[in-house]
């Protein structure tokens, strides 16, 4: 399997970097696992609602270029729906079952995704109703990932 995570913006933070670092080594012996960045847009809060729109367009389309047709896509969203970790691990493993070696999960920058994205996706996964900053959501689906392989190994690591 592929897992592939597209997010907006550079990481900035080392401590963000290290602990990703940290679960996709970890993830290497279950899957081919990358980063994605695309370039973010300048969003400053005196923007209209047009100027947000056409931030997360630009955004967006970054966003598609780097996703293939073949490609099963994971929307990052408050609004979608929420899974345990056992769920998300079953999930990914039907995936796969059925042909889908290549995984997606896209995370919106500052202004969120796109309606273009969220229409691409196949499914859109809620980490819950709080806003989590776009670079720590990157750090804690990577966790996710790897403890999805983990519940599947049936590792003590998931209790
Ligand atoms: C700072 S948030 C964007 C907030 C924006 N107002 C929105 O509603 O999407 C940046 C990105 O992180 C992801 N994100 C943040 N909190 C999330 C949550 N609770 N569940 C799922 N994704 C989340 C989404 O992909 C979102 O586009």
């Amino acid at each position: 399997m592929n897992i592939k995570i597209i997010g907006v913006g550079k990481l900035k933070e080392k401590y963000f970097k290290d602990g990703i670092a940290e679960y996709a080594k970890r993830l290497g012996r279950f899957t081919k696992f990358q980063i994605v960045e695309v370039p973010d847009e300048k969003a400053p809060e005196s923007l209209s609602s047009s100027e947000m729109e056409t931030v997360k367009q630009k955004e967006g389309e970054r966003i598609l270029s780097k996703i293939k047709d073949k490609e099963y896509v994971f929307a990052l969203a408050i609004e979608g729906k929420e899974r345990s970790s056992e769920e998300f691990s079953k999930e990914l493993t039907q995936l796969a079952t059925y042909g889908h070696s290549d995984i997606t999960f896209v995370i919106g920058g500052s202004l969120g995704l796109d309606a273009a994205v969220m229409k691409r996706s196949n499914a859109q996964i809620s980490f819950g109703r709080f806003t989590l900053p776009h670079q720590l959501m990157r750090l804690v689906l990577t966790e996710q990932i790897y403890r999805a392989f983990m519940i599947n190994e049936g590792s003590p690591y998931h209790k």
